[in-house]
């Protein structure tokens, strides 16, 4: 970690996790304290463990978040949930915009922009998430696509204590594959130069996470890369072993 803000190991648990998953946050709540303050840990678990794993947390060293929410704080909208319900619960902050929820539920930055919003209503940090597809890649489209996803997805007035960037290369999530150190370099350059000029005084201190097969194995080459200031955690997330091995990385 070359930058001076701290880092944040964040897990996104997506669809996994059952009341049976508790003792695996125990276990990472346990270990938490032996990795001495390097980084700040989020576990976002699917929203019927939020309330549970919040209240287990209560003054521990692990905080826990969500995964998406509605724009609005309340209504006939049937099957979804409020940013306030997770504040209710104790949550700290919400995951928006991952590209999965962008390709399952045909979500655009408009949207993504309205729920963080919708965090920052009740206080809330924003997770938005960004990243180019293999195809956009490959054909050299990478900054571009960030670039107008930031545009898009980003409210006015974010803050270092309200806002946190993940940038997740589709194609890299739960593939095992990474971008090169060089690829991830220059893309969270720009993501840093994109928040500093649009955030004045505050986008040089948002941290700026990076997401897609992060693993034990890769993490400490990851997290020493220039601008990156954490990692969005999927499938390794899942087990407190491997979470807080990332976590040692930093
Ligand atoms: O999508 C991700 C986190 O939001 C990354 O998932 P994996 O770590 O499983 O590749």
């Amino acid at each position: 970690m070359t930058d001076a803000i701290r880092p944040l190991i964040a897990g996104n648990w997506k669809m996994n996790g059952l009341k049976s998953s508790f003792g695996e946050f125990e276990a990472m709540l346990a270990g938490a304290g032996d990795l001495a303050g390097k980084a700040d840990l989020l576990v976002c678990p699917p929203a019927t463990l939020v309330g549970a794993f919040a209240d287990r947390a209560r003054g521990g060293k692990v905080a826990v978040g969500a995964q998406d929410c509605h724009p609005k704080p309340s209504g006939a909208h049937t099957g979804d949930l409020a940013a306030e319900m997770f504040a209710d619960l104790g949550a700290v902050a919400i995951i928006v915009g991952h590209s999965e929820r962008r390709a399952d539920h045909g979500e655009t930055d408009a949207l993504v922009r309205q729920k963080a919003e919708a965090a920052w209503r009740v206080g809330l940090t924003a997770i938005v998430c960004i990243g180019e597809t293999r195809e956009q890649r490959d054909a050299g489209k990478t900054l571009d696509i960030c670039g107008t996803q930031l545009k898009g997805s980003l409210p006015d007035g974010a803050t270092s204590a309200n806002l946190v960037v993940a940038y997740e290369p589709v194609w890299a999530i739960g593939t095992g594959l990474t971008p090169t150190a060089k690829d991830v370099e220059d893309v969270h350059r720009f993501i840093r130069g994109v928040l500093t000029d649009r955030f004045k005084g505050e986008g040089e201190k948002v941290r700026i996470l990076y997401g897609g097969s992060v693993k034990p194995s890769n993490a400490a080459e990851l997290m020493a890369v220039a601008n990156v200031n954490g990692a969005l955690v999927g499938g390794a997330s899942l087990k407190a072993s491997d979470f807080l091995a990332i976590a040692a990385g930093c």
